[in-house]
């Protein structure tokens, strides 16, 4: 982490700077794309190591002064918060290095940390101090570069033996007190700091991309210096999101693709370190949206990418996700104007009343098997004494919701979303097209009179000849300890409520009619998450249940079953 978050304002060029510090230039094409451990330095060691877990280098003082030519003036590269940082040539292997020297006038002793050089500039360089006639850097671009920056960190977080956090505390808290406007509140507060804290500081390098801003900014009025803080009113304003894009990218970017951009920075800026996403997540989202398509609006993400559900809530509240019901498809973008945001809202509105649904509804299951677990006899009676209770909480939900709609300022926050969000849990299974199409059928005619969440889709499938239609449903669960018993449960529970109409409970998407060029691209996302996920235990990769279906080239249906845990629907009670 800490050498790590030194590297994210870096990237490489192909051209080098020259330097009287170089002297094997032709080191500068060493290819950067692949992610590989930084190399670090300490005086207090002297044999050269490698270590099985992290591919660890030390070096003694000697061999560093030597490649910064005693850390002359000339070889200086600039200056951070914890001290100067040199450029050197390494004897032994004519490698390109930038020699960190922490401050001496510190707590730190002689350290030294030791960077591959990255011979393009900063971050900042590019984004904020563009040379006459260089282009600004375009939505893509930066993307990547968050991307590239997540994978850093979650190698990090994940992989590298030790991870941060077992890193004394006094160098922590130096690195922090020097990274003002990057430091997570919890640091503020003299709380511990933890993974989270970074997934933070990523957050703002991340808003410094999208909005061309800096962390902190002397020069702009006093509401505007603290660029978090300028920004928390935004988040929980979808409708300004297009007003944070950095003026320069001249709004050359999907607004989709924007949305779901400053949705997971939110997401990361939670003040509560818990609500922060996984940086693995953040990773995923972000090599979609770091692709580039022909039309330039993101690929959809599959929710199953994700090891955390509330990064697919999040995101599919911003039309990503391929398989939540709350998204749009491309073809919905590019029917969207580019600014319109009423057709958004309501969208939005509805998946927010969707799960306040839901969530009573999840409730009262839980209520009702706990009581028919304490008594035999009886249920049929308490069954629908349950269902008029719940008939009547549902309309207030729904009261409530029409009524903050209708006044137009009572949006939920983001941050109640996220938390709503962070409490789901959402499982996959699939089955063959030929139960699925059974099953389908047979709720099909029973479909509830309520306003149906997934109209979109069941209308996107009647237009589409596709025999490949994914379909999906989402049921609620009370628990989740005995999954076989819970599929028959739900089974159960399912026909029920479709008898029960207009009380459905049991949520269906008949089809995420893809077309061919969907399809393709779904399968290209499919190889690449395999990638992402490759160190993932088994229970964790993607698809693995898809495989079965697509072999024998059937369309799988794709169940979702969200349990709410308690504490979602305590705002209804
Ligand atoms: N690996 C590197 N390759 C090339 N230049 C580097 C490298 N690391 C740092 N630099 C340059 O050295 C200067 C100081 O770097 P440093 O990392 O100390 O700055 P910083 O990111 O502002 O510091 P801090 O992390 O303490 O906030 C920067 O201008 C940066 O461009």
């Amino acid at each position: 982490m800490i050498i790590m978050m030194n590297c994210f304002p870096c990237f490489t060029s192909q051209k080098s700077r020259n330097s009287p510090c170089t002297t094997n230039e032709t080191n500068e094409n060493v290819e950067h794309d692949e992610f590989r451990p930084p190399v670090a330095a300490t005086t207090k060691r002297i044999e050269e190591r490698e270590t099985e877990q992290t591919s660890l280098k030390t070096f003694n003082f000697r061999e560093l002064a030597t490649a910064t030519k005693n850390f002359r003036q000339e070889c200086l590269l600039g200056e951070g918060g914890f001290g100067r940082v040199y450029k050197g040539t390494l004897q032994s292997t004519g490698q390109l290095v930038a020699v960190k020297q922490l401050d001496k006038h510190g707590l730190h002793d002689q350290r030294l940390l030791v960077f591959e050089y990255v011979s393009g500039g900063s971050l900042q360089d590019h984004l904020y101090e563009q040379k006459p006639g260089q282009k600004p850097m375009d939505w893509i671009t930066r993307m990547k570069i968050a991307f590239g920056a997540a994978q850093g960190l979650d190698y990090l977080h994940d992989k590298v033996n030790p991870p941060p956090g077992t890193c004394d505390s006094l160098f922590l808290s130096s690195r922090v007190m020097d990274t003002y406007g990057y430091s997570a509140p919890e640091y503020t507060r003299g709380d511990d700091l933890t993974v989270k804290s970074d997934v933070y500081s990523f957050g703002v390098v991340l808003l410094e991309l999208i909005t061309g801003r800096r962390a902190i900014d002397t020069t702009k009025s006093n509401d505007e210096q603290n660029l978090v803080a300028w920004a928390q009113p935004i988040f929980r304003d979808p409708k300004r999101y297009p007003d944070m894009a950095d003026p320069l990218l001249r709004k050359n970017f999907s607004e989709r693709g924007l949305n779901q951009a400053v949705a997971i920075t939110s997401m990361c800026l939670q003040e509560e370190p818990t609500a922060r996403p996984l940086i693995s997540d953040v990773m995923v989202a972000l090599s979609f949206l770091s692709m580039s398509t022909e039309d330039g609006i993101p690929a959809t993400v599959p929710m199953s990418s994700f090891r955390d559900k509330s990064m697919s809530i999040a995101l599919s509240r911003h039309g990503s996700c391929s398989v939540t019901p709350f998204c749009l498809s491309r073809k919905d973008v590019n029917n969207k104007s580019s600014s319109s945001s009423d057709s958004e809202d309501e969208e939005e509105e509805k998946a927010e009343k969707e799960e306040e649904e839901e969530s009573i509804r999840s409730k009262k299951k839980e209520e009702q098997e706990e009581t028919a677990g304490d008594s035999d006899d009886g249920s049929d009676s308490n069954s629908e004494k349950d269902q008029e209770e719940e008939h009547s909480q549902l309309e207030k939900a729904r009261e409530s919701s029409s009524s903050s709609s209708d006044s137009g300022s009572e949006r939920r926050s983001i941050d109640e979303t996220n938390a709503t969000a962070q409490s789901l849990k959402i499982k996959y299974s699939y089955s063959s097209e030929e139960e699925d199409n059974e099953k389908l059928s047979s709720k099909s005619s029973s479909k509830s009179n309520e306003e149906s969440t997934f109209s979109r889709y069941d209308s996107d499938r009647d237009h589409d000849d596709s025999s490949r239609n994914t379909s999906m449903r989402i049921n609620s669960l009370a628990h989740e300890d005995n999954e076989e018993d819970e599929e028959e449960n739900l089974e159960t529970r399912s026909y029920r409520d479709h008898d029960d109409s207009p009380r459905n409970t049991s949520m269906r998407i008949n089809s995420l009619a893809h077309d061919d060029d969907e399809e393709e691209e779904e399968e290209n996302h499919e190889t690449r998450l395999e990638h992402i996920h490759s160190s993932k235990t088994e229970d964790q990769s993607v698809y693995s249940d898809d495989d079965a279906g697509e072999a024998s080239g059937e369309s799988s249906l794709h169940r979702i079953e969200a349990e709410e845990e308690e504490h979602i629907s305590s705002d209804h009670d």
